[in-house]
């Protein structure tokens, strides 16, 4: 009898709503063409690890995990293996050891499920150690190359968007500026959307430069106009307006994004001496119930990765383009990082709104429509 197909999965990057439903996905589609999955613990790590940590999946094991949040398979944003932090305080480069981890799982394909920087680092390894590899686009950022969505990016919107519509009943209550800050690492995706969405006054977002003095301008005008509050979107990336960006490191030595809603917040106080409040939504947006449409776009993702690996296509990742899913060259997923598209439909929405976004030039006049 010929031997069974062997596919791996691993979870990399920061959590998110949908992954588990990606992992569903993979084990039953996996059991129509008689694969079996390992499910690989804490992405590379579990890889470098002696045994290499990994379990088998069946049906059974993932029946009802598309409703939790997080991953089962546990995951990493840190100790990139071509750097791994050694104890001493070095960099070591530990690829080989997850390459044969691939090897010593016995394994004929590998799905990684990551974002940008995941699957970068993913990749890298593959070439390097001949792994059949397939690519799964997943983060609340939204800033995977070559797809419109990544799972997990509308999880954190509807949290974004929940989290406006209660601020905004304390700040008509108490006359107040809020001001929220959202993550999305380099790119404002999730800053637009919400912003939108949950109906801000001012949206401010790392692809377009703005000045204090018009988010305050925007302010103003409206409490002349007799609207006694205003919300701010600022995105975890924005920087100052001098274009420092702002930055923490805590006791660990990580270097992390957190700070310019206080920034934004004291400078909208002090110029227009009105009440504000700031606050950091952070890793609320990773958790939770995944929303419909990441279960979805999970879903989707996790069957057409199975189907590649049976058509033997490798070192491609799917993307949802034009209401599909597609397979496009990993090569070019990574390649190119998606910001929000300053003359978009997003941004021109949020200008037809009257929403202040940023310094864009004022004679243009742009609309959603092509
Ligand atoms: N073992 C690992 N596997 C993959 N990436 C890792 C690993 N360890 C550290 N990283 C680092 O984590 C970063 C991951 O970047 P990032 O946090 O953007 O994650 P991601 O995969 O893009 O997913 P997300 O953005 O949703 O967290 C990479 O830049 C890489 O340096
Ligand atoms: O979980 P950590 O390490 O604090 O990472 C936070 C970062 O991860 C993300 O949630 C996803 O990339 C970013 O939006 C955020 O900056
Ligand atoms: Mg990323």
């Amino acid at each position: 009898m010929p031997k069974r197909k062997r596919i791996g999965i691993l979870t990399s990057g920061g959590d998110c709503g949908g992954l588990n439903a990606v992992t569903r996905a993979v084990v039953r589609r996996a059991r129509d063409y008689d694969m079996e999955v390992f499910g690989i613990k804490d992405a590379t790590v579990g890889l470098m690890a002696r045994p290499v940590e990994a379990e088998l999946l069946d049906v059974k094991r993932v029946s009802g995990i598309l409703r939790y949040g997080g991953t089962i398979l546990g995951t990493v944003n840190k100790g990139n293996p071509f750097a791994f932090p050694m104890p001493d305080g070095s960099l070591a480069d530990r690829s080989a050891e997850v390459i044969e981890g691939y090897h010593r799982l016995g394994l004929d394909a590998l799905i990684g499920v990551g974002g940008d920087g995941s699957l970068a680092i993913l990749r890298k390894l593959a070439l390097q150690g001949n792994w059949n590899f397939v690519g799964v686009p997943k983060t609340i950022d939204n800033d995977v190359g070559a797809t419109e969505y990544s799972v997990g990016f509308n999880t954190a919107l509807s949290v974004a968007v929940e989290a406006l519509d209660q601020l905004t009943y304390t700040a008509i209550s108490h006359s107040r500026v809020m001001v929220m800050e959202v993550m999305g690492r380099d790119a404002g995706h999730i800053a637009i959307s919400a912003g939108i969405a949950g109906g801000a006054h001012v949206i401010l977002i790392p692809e377009i430069p703005y000045t204090l003095e018009n988010v305050c301008k925007k302010i103003i005008d409206r409490k002349e106009r007799g609207n006694n509050f205003s919300i701010v979107v600022v995105a975890e990336a924005v920087k100052t307006e001098s274009g420092a960006p702002i930055t923490y490191t805590n006791s660990l030595g990580q270097c992390l994004y957190g700070g310019i809603g206080q920034y934004i917040g004291n400078e909208i106080a002090l110029r227009t001496g009105i009440e504000t409040r700031v606050m950091i939504l952070g890793h609320l947006q990773r958790g939770g119930t995944p929303s419909p449409l990441d279960r979805l776009l999970g879903a989707a993702f996790g069957v057409a990765a199975v189907d590649l690996i049976a058509r033997g296509q490798f070192d491609c990742m799917v993307a949802w383009q034009n209401r599909r899913v597609v397979a496009v060259p990993l090569a070019e997923a990574v390649a190119q990082y998606r910001g929000v598209e300053v003359d978009g439909a997003l941004v021109a929405t949020a200008i037809g709104l009257n929403t202040y976004v940023g310094e864009l030039d004022p004679h243009r006049f742009p609309s959603p429509l092509p």
